[in-house]
């Protein structure tokens, strides 16, 4: 990760056209990684995302003696060494700005007879993984990690785990992924319940790949002992990276733009769900299943936007987007109000506190609230200069915001936009965005 602070610079106006298809999925792009070094035979994979995120997995892998050639253009092909194969890192694993390497690792390598080290970036090493580490320690792992349940987190192997039936406190894949990943290395029957759907492309691929997950409702169980048969994988184009462009479409008038193989796992659609209720034209195309996922083409014209209260069953279904919401927002006539989302303050960064404050410096009533947040929509945003706090989502919703404002639009901090979305200035450009870096 670089540490310059890289700027975006936005002009105001503008509208997006054209047809593309945005990077791929970097929560399916890592499990692929994972699962297909734990499978046996050759796992080829298609559409993976060269973002640092899904490349630090990647990494992790490959420093535990897992044979990965590429990416070349999207395509990996992973030479699993079955579930027993890892070999002891030689150093601890870095994985960067990266919470889906971090915890879904967390859960992987408490099953294995080794000892590991997983640490992070300053954003991750701040990160609450006591989600991850009460779970895990009450399946009979060792897990220690800084006061405060921070990484680094060090894994003590050779433990022998038990199979747990576990409720989820809050909504999350990460946990669930984590607990049933080291429930692969468990004795017996290893099960989650949620407290709301949340992405399932753990279950899906493991289930691709040949291992028996009983899914009904909220529940997810496996038994261990298990094995892994590799394949083909195909990762579909990332719902939470065309996000942006859903939200850039349908704030600047005369927009007209197609999206083409968006993955439409309906854990991940919330958005386009967001977007429909408050009024936006999304067209929905071709659509397909490939690779055990739903992809469509999605075409998307302006719309005059209006603010609504968003019902909190959706906040899973769409949790990483909602920076880029709220900058949908802050165009929308009237009020959006968002509640149970508290989430939202332990990702890369605070989404509720700092896009409040970025949203304040454009001149928009924005209200952070404990779980949420009240905003006020208003015809034309200010210019000014944004602090994204290092956070890729915050810096592409705010350059989306340039459609919509009245002068021009700094971004200070804006390189781990690596992170998920490296083609996003050029895409953008492409689409008529006036940003430069
Ligand atoms: O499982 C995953 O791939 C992810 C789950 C979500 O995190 P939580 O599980 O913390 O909600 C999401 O925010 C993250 O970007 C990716
Ligand atoms: C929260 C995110 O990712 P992670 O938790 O993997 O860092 C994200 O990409 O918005």
């Amino acid at each position: 990760m670089t540490h310059t602070n890289k700027q975006f610079h936005i002009q105001p106006g503008g509208r997006l056209e054209g047809r593309f298809k945005v990077p791929g999925d970097k929560s399916v792009s890592h499990r692929a990684i994972m699962l297909g070094s734990l499978a046996e035979g050759v796992s080829d994979v298609t559409g993976f995302l060269e973002g640092e995120d899904s490349l630090a997995t990647l990494a992790a892998f490959r420093a535990m003696g897992v044979k990965i050639e590429g990416p070349y253009d999207g395509s990996v092909r992973i030479h699993g060494v079955g579930m027993h194969g890892l070999q002891p890192p030689p150093e601890p694993l870095y994985l960067g700005n990266s919470g889906t390497s971090m915890r879904l690792l967390a859960g992987l390598l408490a099953g294995q007879t080794f000892d590991s080290v997983l640490t992070g970036d300053d954003s991750l090493s701040r990160r609450p993984m006591g989600r991850v580490i009460d779970p895990l320690t009450a399946m009979g792992a060792r897990i220690d990690s800084e006061a405060g349940g921070t990484a680094p987190l060090k894994i003590t192997g050779g433990r022998a785990l038990r199979g747990i039936d576990y409720a989820l406190p809050m909504a999350s894949a990460q946990v669930k992924s984590c607990v049933l990943l080291a429930g692969l290395y468990a004795a017996g029957r290893t099960c989650t319940t949620e407290p709301a759907p949340t992405r399932d492309h753990t279950e899906r691929m493991l289930q691709g790949l040949g291992y028996a997950v009983e899914v009904d409702g909220p529940r997810a169980c496996l038994d261990g002992g298990g094995r892994l048969t590799g394949g083909a994988i195909t990762v579909p184009a990332d719902i939470s990276s065309a996000a942006f462009f859903l939200v850039g479409a349908s704030i600047a008038p005369g927009s007209d733009l197609v999206l083409e193989q968006v993955g439409m796992n309906p854990t991940r659609t919330g958005v386009i769900d967001i977007l429909q209720r408050m009024g936006a034209n999304i067209d929905i195309a071709n659509e397909q299943v490939l690779g055990g996922e739903p992809v469509a083409d999605l075409h998307i014209t302006a719309a005059a936007l209006k603010g609504i209260d968003i019902p909190p069953e959706l906040v899973p279904l769409a949790i990483d987007e909602f920076p880029a919401l709220f900058v949908a927002a802050a165009c929308a006539e009237g009020r959006t109000v968002l509640r149970g989302a508290e989430e939202l303050r332990v990702k890369e960064s605070d989404r509720i506190q700092v896009m409040a404050d970025g949203l304040q410096a454009l001149g928009v009533s924005a209200e952070p609230t404990p779980d949420g947040i009240v905003i006020e929509g208003q015809p034309q945003l200010g210019g000014g200069r944004i602090d994204s706090h290092g956070d890729h989502r915050i810096a592409m919703s705010f350059a989306m915001a340039g459609l919509r404002a009245e002068a021009g639009i700094v971004i200070d901090d804006c390189a781990n936009v690596n992170t998920s979305f490296p083609e996003f200035v050029a895409l953008a450009q492409q689409a008529g965005l006036g940003v430069t870096e």
